[in-house]
């Protein structure tokens, strides 16, 4: 089956997120520019490149993290209201990122409270969203455990005590107990061992599918992106140099750039 049967992208509705024209340079070439795309409802875009192509700047800039120099970046929230991320205040942005947004961290104590319990990392989310009842908090947080295949009996255990898989794990479900409708991820699997890594995509492309997630993963791995990725924007220089289905790009890449960096990974 392919991705794109896959993943339930839905390009009948609306887009949720709409980008233009966004820019954000450092330097001529360094960092994102002129980029453009819509994602839709259910879709998992990838974005790919080299280091340093621009990747983590545009996934940063999306996600309300970084203003751009130029451009913009609309979402259509949950009342169906299109919102225009940076002409929103800066508590509006936050609030969205605590809600119906996620951000999936590759270094996942970027994106977790190492001070406090597993338990508390999950339910602090749940409370952005007005949950109160300490019981309903501690159930939910049992319950994301389990689905991210976490061992329960440690749900008051800190996070430093966890492996790095297991942080990661607890990444993710802290992300999508409130059923966020886009989550960004940069590179959520990278310096993992290798049969952590393939435990965790397979978690990771399930969870997505259940709960028909938009997702926008960065990574330099073509093999994470075939996996989880139903589109792939290819950067080079800060800039979008192809953009496709994945199956089409990777197996059929049509700039000169994308053909050598698909060629790079098949010649050891
Ligand atoms: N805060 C910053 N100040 C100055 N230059 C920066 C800053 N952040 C990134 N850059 C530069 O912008 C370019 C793009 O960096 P970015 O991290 O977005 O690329 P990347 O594709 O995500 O790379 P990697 O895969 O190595 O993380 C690089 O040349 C980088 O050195």
């Amino acid at each position: 089956m392919t991705n794109t049967q896959l993943f339930q992208q839905d390009r009948s509705n609306s887009p949720l997120l709409k980008v233009n024209k966004l820019t954000k340079l450092y330097a001529p070439g360094k960092g994102c520019e002129d980029i453009n795309f819509d994602l839709y409802p259910g879709e998992v875009l990838g974005i790919v490149g080299e280091s340093g192509s621009g990747k983590s700047t545009l996934l940063t800039c999306l996600s309300a993290r970084l203003a751009p120099n130029d451009g913009e970046v609309l979402y259509l929230n949950r009342e169906n209201n299109w919102l225009n991320l940076y002409q929103l205040s800066e508590t509006e942005r936050r609030y969205l990122l605590r809600t119906e947004w996620g951000v999936v961290h590759q270094h996942a104590r970027d994106g977790l409270r190492m001070g406090v319990s597993a338990g508390a990392n999950i339910g602090e989310r749940l409370m952005a969203i007005g949950e109160r009842h300490y019981g309903k908090i501690r159930e939910k947080g049992m319950k994301w455990m389990q689905d991210v295949e976490l061992d329960v009996d440690r749900i008051d255990d800190k996070p430093a005590t966890y492996s790095g898989g297991m942080q990661q794990r607890l990444q993710i479900a802290r992300n999508l107990v409130t059923h966020p409708r886009v989550v960004f991820m940069d590179e959520p699997t990278g310096g993992l061992d290798v049969s952590v890594q393939a435990r965790l995509l397979d978690l990771l492309r399930t969870l997505v599918t259940e709960m028909n997630l938009s997702v926008i993963i960065v990574t330099h791995d073509l093999a994470v992106a075939r996996l989880l990725a139903q589109r792939l924007v290819v950067m080079r220089h800060g800039k979008i140099v192809e953009t496709g289905l994945t199956d089409q790009v990777l197996d059929d890449p049509q700039h000169a750039y994308t053909q050598l960096l698909v060629s790079s990974v098949l010649t050891p």
